[in-house]
């Protein structure tokens, strides 16, 4: 597996090393001691999610806060999306800003998202299925997040608006100056 920090300190691109043969591919999608060997991170990952959605359904910007918070390592098991993570630890120099990343099954590269953060991501295809693992459970009450198009953030999607499909919940998401203003 080769790893890349991103801009964002401590958040990781991931990518396996993919064994091809006659028979398809073979690779591992995790592997505890060399991801702590090549981040430093020492991840005790909790809690799997998958979650299956259509081309156009954008989920997020989520994150959960205080000693709910979680980190991710996310990844494309088939299709693509267009993955975002936003930095929100207080005093971090890149608070604000955001990371994006196309993630697809033909490449599985994987990305790590550090507790703070935000993260979203627009399904790109049909019958996407994304999968990604927690360091902390689901906690409904600790639950916040983001309206997609915050204009603070100004993320860029690049996807057309009215194609996009929503919860209600993320339809009613506050903006990043809800929070600063709290
Ligand atoms: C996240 C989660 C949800 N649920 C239940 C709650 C709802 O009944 C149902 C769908 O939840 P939600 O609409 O919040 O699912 P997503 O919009 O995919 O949320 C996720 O999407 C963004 C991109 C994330 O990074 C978060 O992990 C997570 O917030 O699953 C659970 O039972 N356990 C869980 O860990």
């Amino acid at each position: 597996m080769t790893v890349e920090e991103t801009y964002l300190k401590g958040c990781f691109t991931i990518t396996p090393k993919v064994i091809k043969d006659e028979r398809g591919y073979f690779f591992e999608s995790f592997n505890k001691a060399q991801f702590e060997a090549q981040t430093g991170i020492f991840a005790n990952f909790v809690q799997d999610n998958q979650s299956q959605s259509s081309k156009g359904v954008l989920r997020g910007l989520h994150f959960q806060t205080g000693k709910y918070s979680q980190a991710k390592l996310v990844r494309v098991i088939t299709g693509s999306v267009l993955d975002v993570c936003v930095d929100l630890r207080q005093e971090s120099l890149t608070f604000g800003k955001h990371f994006s990343i196309v993630l697809d099954a033909k490449v599985n590269k994987q990305l790590y998202i550090p507790k703070g953060f935000a993260h979203g991501f627009l399904v790109l295809e049909d019958h996407t299925i994304f999968s990604y693992k927690c360091d902390n459970y689901y906690n409904k009450a600790s639950e916040k997040g983001i309206i997609y198009n915050d204009k603070t953030l100004n993320i860029d999607w690049n996807f057309p608006t009215e194609n996009l499909i929503l919860s209600k919940k993320d339809k009613a998401l506050p903006t990043l100056e809800t929070y600063l203003n709290e």
